[in-house]
């Protein structure tokens, strides 16, 4: 599994640490990023790596900014794109088993390194379940069509 890594100044340091617990785990990724603290604006960096998801560059993708959500809200303006903001592991394991999440996003200044990290294998291990969870994804799917028309 290849994942798509970016963050804005706010969410940088956290995708550092990320980077890191993915390289230790020996799970590939690209990091398409910011790559330091000067402010930038996150839209750039949500639309960068949901578009590598939406290409099929990378498998998924982590985006990180001060709070998660605007990047978050970003990512999930690429159709295809199901981005979950989470702060939790519970949340991050049912983004996947019944949001088939693609994308996951953090508040670099909400959650912790290690709350972070568990969050994240939580969410990598974690397979979407499918069944009438998939009807409704579909319907996700039939909102966006309604407006890329
Ligand atoms: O949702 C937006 C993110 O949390 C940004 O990281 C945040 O707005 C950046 O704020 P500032 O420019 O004050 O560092």
């Amino acid at each position: 599994m290849k994942i798509a890594l970016g963050s804005d100044h706010g969410g940088y340091e956290l995708k550092e640490y990320i980077k890191e617990h993915l390289e230790n785990k020996g799970i590939d990724f690209v990091d398409y990023g910011t790559g330091s603290t000067e402010s930038v604006d996150y839209p750039e960096y949500g639309y960068k790596v949901a578009k590598a998801v939406k290409d099929g560059e990378c498998d998924r993708g982590i985006i990180c900014c001060g709070t998660g959500i605007g990047i978050s809200i970003s990512a999930n303006k690429v159709p295809g794109i199901r981005c979950a903001l989470c702060s939790d592991s519970y949340s991050a394991r049912m983004s996947r088993e019944h949001n088939n999440a693609n994308v996951l996003a953090l508040g670099g200044r909400v959650v912790g390194k290690d709350l972070a990290f568990e969050i994240v294998d939580t969410w990598l291990k974690a397979e979407f379940q499918g069944g009438r969870h998939e009807r409704r994804v579909n319907k996700i799917s039939d909102i966006e069509k309604e407006f890329t028309k």
